[in-house]
């Protein structure tokens, strides 16, 4: 590591894989997920990465490091990188993200969208998930107006949310109206989070439909709808 740069607190590096949510569904990918999140979900699917617990168990790494390793899991790419957490916005991927796009990478990076930063004007794509009503968490607005501001310059920006229930659902509407601009996905909620128990494809599918019967019901037309693509083929394993 050189002089005074902060090492990256990273969780894992894995891949390539494909992204198994939102609007780049089905791209292959090479995950960073960094540790430490500002946020404790009730249902995080990705406590290894939020839990102090497993502090000992994130790894200090230079930008340069983290940028070798996903430059062999990616075989020279070029791909789009995906950053994820935790949330990555509390440490500083510029650096990454700079030194990335200089060799034709792209990076898409996942947040609740509480900490802006000035690098999200150099992302391929900025997800925004503000989280709802089951989460137990209470999004701050005027952060996340910020975290818009601050993704002005990004290629794209999407408004991801996820829906365990009735009252997410009622209240991702009217998030989605004040944010009428936004493209918009609604992502089913997956009750069952432990990478040691298996998940039944068609239970996700379940969900998933529950939630299209809902907005077809309602006449909702503005939501793409998507699964956890990666749920389905491989569970919560962790990794993939
Ligand atoms: C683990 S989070 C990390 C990035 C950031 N902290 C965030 O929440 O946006 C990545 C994505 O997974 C979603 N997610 C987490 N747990 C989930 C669950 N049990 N079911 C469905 N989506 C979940 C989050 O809402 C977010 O969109
Ligand atoms: N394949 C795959 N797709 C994902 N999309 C978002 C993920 C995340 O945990 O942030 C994730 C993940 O962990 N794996
Ligand atoms: S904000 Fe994201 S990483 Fe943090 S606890 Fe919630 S779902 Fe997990
Ligand atoms: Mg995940």
């Amino acid at each position: 590591m050189t002089g005074a740069e902060k090492p990256l607190r990273i969780a894992e590096i894995f891949g390539p894989t494909i992204q198994g949510e939102g609007a780049l569904i089905g791209l292959p990918t090479v995950f960073v997920r960094a540790g430490g999140c500002d946020y404790r979900c009730a249902w995080c699917d990705s406590m290894h990465a939020v839990d102090s617990a497993y502090r000992e168990t994130w790894a200090p790494m230079s930008t340069a490091q983290v940028w070798d390793r996903v430059r062999e899991l990616s075989g020279g790419g070029p791909l789009t990188v995906s950053l994820s957490g935790g949330n990555p916005a509390i440490q500083d991927f510029g650096p990454l993200i700079a030194m990335g796009r200089a060799e034709g990478y792209g990076f898409a990076l996942e947040t609740q969208g509480s900490v802006a930063r000035d690098w999200f004007s150099e992302l391929s794509m900025l997800v925004l998930s503000p989280k709802p009503p089951s989460s137990g968490e209470h999004p701050d607005w005027a952060a996340f107006e910020a975290c818009l501001a601050a993704g002005q310059g990004a290629e794209a920006v999407v408004m991801k949310i996820v829906v365990f229930d009735d009252a997410d659902y009622a209240w991702a509407q009217e998030v989605a109206g004040r944010y009428p601009d936004l493209p918009l996905v609604l992502q089913p909620g997956n009750p069952e989070v432990d990478p040691a128990v298996p998940v039944a494809a068609q239970d996700v599918a379940d969900r998933l439909l529950w939630l299209v019967e809902k907005v077809t019901a309602d006449g909702w037309f503005r939501p793409r709808l998507l699964p956890q693509l990666h749920v389905m083929l491989w569970g919560n394993r962790r990794g993939v």
